[in-house]
C-alpha cells in the first residue's frame, strides 16, 4: 500500500494524517501551540514552533508506522492563512508571525483605501482590506519596525514558511497568496499597481505557484530528524480553507462547507470569478486550479468556545464541557451570546466590536453559558449563509468540518439554526485531508481532484433539522441579530479601557 501525509497548520495545533490510497485515514498526530497576545487586539506565533512541533508530530507518525517509510510517497499542506512571516537575506525569521486574528492593522487598512482608492482595490483583489489580511501587516512593520522592515528580504504565509523549512524551496500558493491582499485574484499575478501606490518593494514576494504542484522533496535533516524517506515528494498545498473544501469535496458548484475551527467559516464554490460581491464576503482562489471560492468568516468560532473553557474549566476536555448541551433547551433560557471576542469580519468587519452574554437570569447554571456561546457562534455563521442565501445560492445541505464537527449534538444545532442538512463525513479533518489530496493527485494518482474525492470522502451521517427546534431558532436569530447594533457604540466606548 502506498500512503501520503497531509499536514494541516492550524492556529490551535498542528494535525498530521497519514492517508493511505484508498483515501483511509489511518493515523493521525496532534501537537499543539500557544497563541502570543501582548496586547487586547494582537495575535502572534514563534514560527519556531510551528516547525518543532510539525518534525515532531510527523517523527511520531513515522515511530508508529509498521511499514517501510518509503511507502509514504507524498506530503502537502493545509494552513492558516494571511499570517506574516519575514524573513531575511539569510532566510532568518525577522519576528513573530502576526496571525490573520490580529486587528492592530486598522489604520493601515484605511491607508490602502486612501492611496489605491477602495473601489480599484476591491476591483483587483475582489476583497476589502481587512485588518487580519497580511498586506496591512506589512505596512504595520513598514511604519512601526523600520528596522526590521529594511532587513527583510521576502514574506511567507504560516505554511509556506514550513514547507520552506522541510524543502528549502521558497514558494507561495495561489490560494494562500489570494488572502495577503496583494494579489490580482483574477490574473494571479503580484499586483504591481498596489505595491507601487503603496511604496512596497514587489521583490518581497515569493514566487507564485499551484497547490498540486511539485516542490522538491525532504531536506536531508528533516528526512534524518523524521524517519521519512529522503525521496518524500512536497507538493504546495493550500490555504486551510481551500483545502478544507477540497477535502470536504467541494469542488462543483452548489456545494457549501461549514468549518468550525479557531475561526468559523461558511463556504461556497464559484467556477470563475465573475460574481462580484463586492467585498461583502471573502472571494479567493481555490486550491483547484483555475477555481475560486467565497466564504464568510467569523474570527472567534471555536475560539469562543475554547475561551470559555481556559477561563471557566480550564481542566477539562471539551467532550465533558459540552455533556449537557442536549439538556439545555434551545435558547439557553433566554441567553444569547454574540462571539465578537476578538472582534468580527463577516457579516460586521468592526475590529472594535466585543462578544456580550444578553439576558443572564439567576437561574443560569454553567451549561447554559455553554449552549449559549455554541448557539451564539452557530448563529453568526447563519449570518453568512444568510448573505449566500439572498445572493440566489440553494443552501439546503451544508459539510461540516473541524473541531465544532466533533460533537453530535452541535451538529443537530447546526442543521436546526442553519435549516439545512448537515452531512457528517468520516473526517471531520477537512484541511489535512484536502492537503493529503494534493499530494495524491500531485503525485498521479489521480486524474483529477475530484476523482480523488470521489475515492477518499465518505459520508458518515446526514442530520436533518428538527423542525420545531428549526422554528425556535427563527425567533432567538432576529433578537440574536439585534445586538451587534445595539452593542457597537458602548463598545467603542469601552475600547480605549482596552489593555
Ligand atoms: N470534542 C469537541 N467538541 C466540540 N468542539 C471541539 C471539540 N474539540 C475541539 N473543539 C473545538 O474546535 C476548535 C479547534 O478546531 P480545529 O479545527 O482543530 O482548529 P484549528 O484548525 O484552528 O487549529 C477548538 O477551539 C474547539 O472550540
Ligand atoms: O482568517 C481566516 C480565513 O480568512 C481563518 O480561517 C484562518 O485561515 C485560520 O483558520 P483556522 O485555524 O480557524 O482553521
Amino acid at each position: 500500500m502506498k500512503y501520503v501525509i497531509g499536514v494541516d497548520l492550524g492556529t490551535s495545533a498542528v494535525k498530521v494524517l497519514l492517508v493511505n490510497q484508498e483515501g483511509v485515514v489511518v493515523d493521525q498526530v496532534s501537537r499543539p501551540y500557544p497563541l502570543i497576545q501582548e496586547k487586547a487586539g494582537y495575535s502572534e506565533q514563534n514560527p519556531e514552533e510551528w516547525i518543532t512541533q510539525t518534525v515532531e508530530a510527523l517523527k511520531q507518525l513515522v515511530e508508529r508506522f509498521s511499514e517501510d517509510p518509503s511507502a509514504i510517497e507524498g506530503l502537502s499542506f493545509s494552513g492558516q492563512m494571511h499570517g506574516l512571516v519575514l524573513l531575511d537575506y539569510k532566510r532568518n525569521v525577522l519576528r513573530n508571525a502576526i496571525l490573520w486574528n490580529d486587528t492592530r492593522t486598522t489604520r493601515q487598512c484605511q491607508d490602502i483605501y486612501a492611496k489605491v482608492g477602495k473601489d480599484r482595490y476591491i476591483d483587483i483583489t475582489k476583497n476589502l482590506a481587512l485588518e487580519g489580511f497580511t498586506l496591512p501587516k506589512l505596512l504595520w512593520v513598514k511604519e512601526n519596525e523600520p528596522d526590521i522592515y529594511q532587513q527583510a528580504e521576502v514574506f511567507l504565509l504560516p505554511k509556506d514558511y514550513v514547507r520552506y523549512r522541510l524543502t528549502n524551496q521558497i514558494h507561495m500558493d495561489y490560494s494562500d497568496a489570494a488572502g495577503t491582499g496583494l494579489l490580482d485574484i483574477s490574473a494571479k499575478t503580484w499586483s504591481s499597481e498596489i505595491c507601487g501606490r503603496l511604496n512596497i518593494d514587489s521583490s518581497l514576494c515569493p514566487p507564485l505557484i499551484e497547490s498540486h504542484e511539485f516542490v522538491g522533496t525532504l531536506s536531508g535533516s528533516v528526512a534524518e530528524q523524521t524517519g521519512l524517506s529522503p525521496k518524500t515528494k512536497v507538493f504546495a498545498g493550500g490555504a486551510d480553507n481551500a483545502c478544507g473544501a477540497i477535502g470536504s469535496g467541494i469542488l462543483e458548484e452548489g456545494k457549501t462547507l461549514c468549518s468550525i475551527g479557531t475561526s468559523g467559516v461558511v463556504l461556497s464554490y464559484e467556477e470563475d470569478g465573475s460574481k462580484d460581491y463586492q467585498g461583502k464576503v471573502h472571494f479567493f482562489n481555490h486550491g483547484k486550479e483555475g477555481a475560486f471560492y467565497s466564504m464568510g468568516v467569523t474570527l472567534a468560532a471555536g475560539y469562543s468556545l475554547n475561551w470559555f473553557k481556559e477561563t471557566f474549566a480550564h481542566e477539562e476536555e471539551f467532550e465533558n464541557l459540552l455533556a449537557d448541551l442536549s439538556d439545555v433547551p434551545a435558547g439557553a433560557n433566554g441567553l444569547l451570546f454574540t462571539p465578537y471576542i476578538v472582534g468580527e469580519r463577516t457579516p460586521h468587519t468592526d475590529a472594535l466590536i466585543r462578544g456580550s452574554f444578553i439576558g443572564m437570569d439567576s437561574s443560569h447554571k454553567r451549561a447554559h453559558f455553554v449552549r449559549a456561546v455554541v448557539e451564539g457562534i452557530t448563529f453568526s455563521l447563519k449570518e453568512s449563509i444568510e448573505m449566500f442565501r439572498k445572493n440566489g445560492k440553494n443552501v439546503d445541505s451544508i459539510i461540516s468540518i473541524g473541531g465544532g464537527a466533533k460533537n453530535r449534538n452541535w451538529l443537530q444545532i447546526q442543521a436546526d439554526i442553519f435549516q439545512a442538512d448537515i452531512v457528517k463525513l468520516a473526517s471531520e479533518q477537512g484541511p489535512g485531508m484536502g492537503a493529503a489530496m494534493l499530494a495524491a493527485y500531485g503525485l498521479g494518482w489521480f486524474k483529477s481532484l475530484s476523482e480523488c474525492a470521489s475515492q477518499f470522502i465518505q459520508t458518515e451521517e446526514v442530520i436533518h433539522p428538527n423542525p420545531e427546534q428549526a422554528e425556535r431558532y427563527k425567533g432567538l436569530f432576529s433578537i440574536y441579530q439585534k445586538i451587534y447594533k445595539q452593542t457597537k457604540d458602548l463598545n467603542e466606548q469601552l475600547a480605549p479601557f482596552r489593555q
